[in-house]
């Protein structure tokens, strides 16, 4: 068989360019090793640095499914001590600062009587200079006591609440801790004036009393008497270590500032936030910034100040951690685990482990076979969305606890997108995974309604207004406006162009075999503030509440059906029948429906139907 020359040429080329892109498929992945996309960013040191937490929320174990949060609460106390001798070597100041919210979310917190008398002792092994109140410890009275007997006792002197407090057995109000705290830094001999502040929380327990931070400037002279006794001459920094989120379209932090302003000029004033668990870093002006470090022990968050440039680049810096190892060991610049842990590290990874063991929280209550269900990765309409999956399977499982109770053919069961903390994962579902996904423990109330009216309460409920905006998932509180705000205009510092970003992300998310899914930031000072490069994970947009609707067509707006929610949000739903015009019969408020609480009822669907 004769082949001309032109066949054996082409099969020549062809095997030529096979060989070629093999050798630089090689060399690519060679490259990649040695440069990965997923490249650990590097920390930017200052004269003083900060390590923030924040929103802990019982996840001292670290996250056992995802790799990018593998750490637990022992190798952050390793990774802090590291980067504390770091800086003492340097002379160099390094402050460990907390925001409060240690409660409500994980087996480890939530599964004891008190929640959190097995948490909170793990929580404490951290050696914080500075920490603050969140809200979570003040819905409940046990919680609050925890706080003023056990780590106020704790971290005497460090423990810093401006405008909460706490009732005594005699009905005296005392501080949480102090208002105020002057010291000086042990390196660098900064002359620093902090305080502690929470948001305008109003579901504190009776035992406790929040006043807001606008009331505590406007009419309670000690706060501007302190001001005036450590004049801007005695303070080289102010430090304002809140529950309260940065984000501008929370006006809290900016109100605060605009009086700080008055009184200091241009002192350096540093912010932490909390709350609305998302990483977040905001240049209030260019001798102030703002930082925010998200939730679950996801986030280690990092900020630096040099004091003495004039130049805004390189006075901050800001660094969102990853909760991981790799991410520990690379800051802490201690390539093998054996080096890098301390000894108290692994006692309180040793004591984590044990703890669980006694709480026996890896017990399996049922295995999630199908799929993952998310939060927000999906839309809510997506069969993966837990709203979805809770709605359409779980709820209508509820029955009334007192089989006697007057009931009607059709009801609607109404929760609130916020009491869901987490995604429910593939895999073996445990009593820690209860607690994870629905942790609180609120009673089901009823109300019997006109058909008419009881459908309107959802949609009332989801429209953006304050009332019912703190019923969502936290991190979707920040609402679009403030997020199309953030990517629209940008503080002078530096002026970011949005297809920046738009670039970076896209670019990033085209590499998708070598990043891995997780946290890409933008904020004032940019997109790449998070430790390691990841592909963004979508946050499609939640409604406040969700509801499972029982209902007939072609039944009247006249028809009597049951509307059932949690007594946590009774407010909101009082609210939206006073918005509707409708009046309770006279005595007819909400009756007792069950105690069965939700996380039971996924338990028990997931034990007997399976997910
Ligand atoms: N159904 C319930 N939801 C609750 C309860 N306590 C809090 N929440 C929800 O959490 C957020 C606040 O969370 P945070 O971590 O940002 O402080 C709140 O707005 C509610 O949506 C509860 O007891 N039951
Ligand atoms: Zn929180
Ligand atoms: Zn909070």
């Amino acid at each position: 068989m004769q082949f001309d020359n032109t066949v054996i040429r082409n099969i020549i080329l062809i095997f030529l360019g096979i060989v070629a892109f093999t050798q630089f498929y090689k060399l690519y992945n060679v490259y990649y090793q040695n440069n990965p996309v997923t490249a650990i960013r590097d920390l930017t040191w200052g004269d003083i640095n900060f390590i923030h937490t924040t929103d802990t929320h019982g996840w001292y174990s670290g996250h056992l499914i995802q790799q990018s949060y593998n750490a637990d609460w022992g190798d952050f106390i390793s990774f802090t001590s590291r980067l504390k001798k770091i800086a003492d070597d340097n002379g160099q100041d390094l402050l460990l600062i907390d925001s409060g919210d240690r409660h409500d979310g994980n087996g480890l917190s939530d599964v004891t009587v008190p929640n959190g008398v097995k948490a909170l002792p793990i929580f404490m092994k951290e050696d914080y200079d500075l920490l603050t109140i969140g809200n979570h410890e003040l819905y409940l009275w046990e919680n609050s006591r925890q706080e003023y007997e056990d780590l106020i006792e704790h971290f005497k002197g460090n423990y810093l609440s401006s405008n909460v407090e706490y009732k005594l057995d005699n009905g005296t109000f005392v501080t949480f801790g102090d208002k105020f705290k002057y010291f000086t830094t042990p390196n660098k001999h900064l002359r620093i004036l902090s305080f502690g502040f929470l948001f305008d929380f109003n579901r504190f327990n009776d035992h406790s009393r929040v006043t807001s931070i606008k009331e505590v400037i406007d009419n309670q002279p000690w706060f501007k008497e302190t001001l005036k006794a450590y004049p801007p001459e005695e303070v080289d920094l102010l430090l304002l270590v809140t529950h309260v989120p940065i984000t501008r379209s929370w006006p809290e932090i900016y109100y605060l500032h605009s009086v700080l302003r008055e009184f200091y000029p241009d002192t350096k004033i540093q912010y932490f936030g909390g709350h609305s668990h998302i990483r977040d870093f905001i240049v209030l002006d260019e001798y102030a910034t703002a930082l925010q470090s998200g939730r679950y022990c996801e986030t280690v968050g990092w900020t630096s100040i040099n004091l003495q440039t004039d130049n805004f680049k390189e006075r901050y810096s800001r660094t969102y951690i990853d909760f991981n190892l790799d991410s520990f060991q690379h800051h802490a610049k201690i390539s093998s685990k054996d080096s890098f842990d301390t000894e108290k590290g692994v006692n309180v990874s040793k004591l984590i482990t044990q703890t669980r063991n006694e709480l026996k929280l890896n017990t399996p209550i049922g295995y999630v076979k199908k799929s993952n269900y998310y939060i927000d990765y999906v839309p809510i309409t997506d069969s993966k969305n837990i709203f979805h999956f809770l709605t359409k399977k779980v709820l209508p499982t509820l029955t009334p606890d007192d089989e006697n109770l007057e009931i009607h053919d059709e009801r609607i069961i109404i929760i609130n997108t916020g009491s869901i903390r987490y995604d429910l994962y593939k895999g073996p579902y445990t009593l820690d995974s209860r607690y994870i996904v629905s942790p609180f423990e609120n009673l089901w109330v009823k109300l019997s309604i006109p058909k008419g009216i009881a459908i309107q309460i959802t949609p009332l409920l989801n429209d953006e207004s304050y009332i019912a905006k703190h019923l969502k998932p936290p991190h979707q509180q920040d609402d679009s406006d403030e997020k199309n705000a953030r990517r629209q205009t940008r503080f002078s510092y530096p002026v970011l162009d949005l297809n920046d970003y738009d670039k970076q992300t896209i670019k990033n998310s085209k590499k998708k075999k070598k990043l891995t899914k997780g946290y890409v930031t933008f904020d004032d000072l940019g997109h790449e503030g998070d430790d390691t490069p990841h592909k963004a994970v979508v946050n499609f947009p939640i409604p406040n509440v969700v509801n499972s609707e029982e209902i007939k067509k072609g039944t009247s707006d006249e028809e009597i059906v049951d509307l059932i929610f949690y007594d946590f949000i009774e407010s909101n739903i009082i609210w939206a029948l006073d918005q509707l015009n409708y009046t309770l019969p006279e005595g007819k408020g909400p009756d007792f429906y069950s105690k069965k609480y939700l996380g039971t009822l996924l338990n028990e669907y997931i034990r007997d139907i399976g997910a």
